[in-house]
């Protein structure tokens, strides 16, 4: 796999407390991947450590083939939208434009104007005094004007009303093909993730639950409901996800390649939300529950 972004055993500590722990995963080029998972899941730290705003405690992370906090050469290839789009308050939006041209070797002023043009912003404005969308679309418009080979958005569009969240994904997707680019956006909004991604990762307790292309995953995972059956009595192939019984009913959410030819099975496709949950639902392995640790 031609990865953007690889981590192996990474971990990070605040204070006595890990964020995030022994935690692998592959990102793969080329896409926009939609990272969701719980509260406290440790998707913001995962970003920040590809951003270069963290260090790790343990293990380590490769982004575009470096260290994330090798150099400004390195800072330069990555885009980030942080949590929130924190913008300075006190400057304008022109004056956004003119710190990114400073602060950015591979900068593109016509880009940034254009899009800035485009979106009706005056220049003259105070960030302070745009709306979040607004707000938002200026910290994109940041993001892009660097011209990364990755960019990374955490939670972007949260605080958006519906209208400007499509406006805000609408730019992100046209910025995508426009540009080759690679994306990783952490997002709680699923509906929002099944418009733009299309590769998604689960991460729950550090720990990736599952991986893939959305079309991949979508056509592997079905829901079967039929007369209560024991999990132990599935497929082999059949991998279940998750689980429900009634008296007299069972409703499994499976992952197999196989065809499923069971006649007491009635087979019916899932979500990207009901996969989401699914995934999220599964209990943490045991040694992966937070564990505060006691200094000696
Ligand atoms: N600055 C910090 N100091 C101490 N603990 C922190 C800090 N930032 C995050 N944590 C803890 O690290 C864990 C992972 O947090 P993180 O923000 O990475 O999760 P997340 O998946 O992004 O959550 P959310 O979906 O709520 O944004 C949480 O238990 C959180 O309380």
């Amino acid at each position: 796999m031609n990865a953007v972004l690889q981590a192996r055993d990474l971990g990070k500590k605040y204070g006595r407390r890990w964020a995030l722990r022994d935690c692998g995963v592959d990102v793969p080029a080329g896409h926009v991947v939609g990272l969701v998972g719980p509260n406290g899941a440790g998707k913001t730290t995962l970003l920040k450590l590809a951003a270069g705003q963290l260090t790790p405690t343990s293990g380590s992370i490769t982004v575009l083939g470096g260290r994330p906090t090798g150099g400004s050469a390195q800072l330069a290839r990555i885009g980030f939208v942080a949590q929130d789009t924190p913008v300075y308050a006190g400057l304008s939006v022109g004056d956004h434009l003119r710190l990114g041209d400073r602060l950015n070797p591979g900068w593109d002023a016509a880009l940034a104007r254009e899009r800035i043009a485009r979106l009706g912003l005056d220049p003259r404005r105070r960030a302070g005094r745009l709306s979040g969308g607004q707000r938002a679309q200026l910290a994109l418009t940041l993001g892009l004007a660097k011209r990364p080979e990755l960019l990374i958005l955490d939670e972007p569009v949260a605080a958006l009303d519906p209208l400007a969240r499509r406006e805000f994904l609408q730019g992100l997707m046209e910025a995508v093909a426009e540009q080759e680019l690679s994306v990783v956006l952490s997002s709680h909004l699923v509906a929002d993730l099944e418009r733009t991604c299309d590769y998604l990762i689960v991460l729950a307790d550090s720990r990736v639950r599952v991986a893939g292309e959305v079309e991949d995953l979508l056509a592997t995972h079905h829901r079967l409901t039929g007369p209560r059956r024991d999990p132990g009595r599935l497929p082999a192939g059949q991998h279940i996800v998750s689980a429900s019984h009634t008296d007299r009913q069972s409703t499994f959410i499976v992952r197999t390649d196989a065809p499923i030819h069971d006649p007491a099975w009635s087979v019916s496709r899932i979500t990207l939300e009901d996969l989401v949950l699914a995934y999220m639902d599964q209990p943490a392995p045991a040694h992966l529950r937070p564990v505060l640790e006691t200094h000696r």
